[in-house]
């Protein structure tokens, strides 16, 4: 039996870890930023974990990853750290670790076939790994949460409108009109960049995840 390994995942929007063992998560955490290393402190005493494996895509505070290195078998994953993805990114170093994970996630559960992964968060990633298991980089474009507040943050006139899974496909007045144009827009955008992957490869999975909820329950 494996003992438990805490999976950090520190994205723009959110901290987050998942706890696994033998190969399933056994629980999902968030954590504040402003509490995090008593929060991930908490977390080690509870589980006692063999192993972490931290992948950022932010400024963390320096002082987790002595927590982590001091308390378990510590990776911090990077372009570098060997997986079952080969990274043919013009400059591996500079691609999002999150990115990274979502391919070699992919890349083990289906071997010999092409993936495209989309990561559905702060920003949407499309990712694509080829079936020789090469990891080819893909597409970064606006999060759902970043639509909303850029219509507010660069016109005059636009609200800052929140997420709704309820609104009218027909905007009937400017609310609507955002929450139409930004939902149903996302979603067009992510069929749409299927549907440009499928004219050009055959054949390949399709991963969807991240926490953009609305992608799951769409009206
Ligand atoms: N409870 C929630 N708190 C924050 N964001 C949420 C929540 N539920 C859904 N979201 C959506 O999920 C996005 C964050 O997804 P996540 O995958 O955690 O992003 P990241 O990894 O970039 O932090 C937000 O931008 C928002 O659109
Ligand atoms: C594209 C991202 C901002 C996505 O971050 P997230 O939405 O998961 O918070 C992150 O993967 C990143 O900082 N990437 C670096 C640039 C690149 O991947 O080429």
């Amino acid at each position: 039996m494996i003992g438990p390994i805490l999976c950090f995942d520190l994205g723009n929007t959110r901290l987050k870890c998942g706890i696994m063992q033998d190969g399933a998560l056994l629980e999902e955490r968030f954590f504040s930023e402003a509490a995090l290393l008593a929060e991930v402190d908490t977390l080690l005493a509870e589980y006692r974990p063999q192993a972490a494996v931290l992948s950022s895509v932010i400024e963390h505070p320096p002082a987790l990853e002595a927590l982590l290195s001091r308390e378990t078998e510590f990776i911090r994953l990077r372009y570098d750290t060997p997986l079952p993805v080969k990274i043919v990114y013009e400059k591996p170093e500079t691609l999002g670790v999150d990115r990274i994970a979502l391919a070699a996630g992919a890349a083990d559960m289906f071997p010999g076939s092409h993936s495209l992964i989309i990561g559905a968060g702060s920003a949407i990633t499309y990712n694509f790994v080829n079936k020789k298991g090469e990891f080819m980089g893909g597409g970064i474009s606006p999060g759902i949460e970043m639509r909303f507040r850029a219509l507010h943050a660069f016109t005059d006139k636009l609200p800052l409108v929140p997420q709704e899974a309820h609104y009218s496909f027909v905007g009937y007045n400017t609310r609507q009109s955002i929450l139409s144009g930004v939902l149903e827009g996302a979603l067009a955008e992510v069929d749409g960049m299927i549907g440009s992957y499928a004219a050009r490869y055959r054949n390949f999975n399709v991963l969807l995840t991240g926490g953009i909820w609305f992608f799951c329950f769409p009206p």
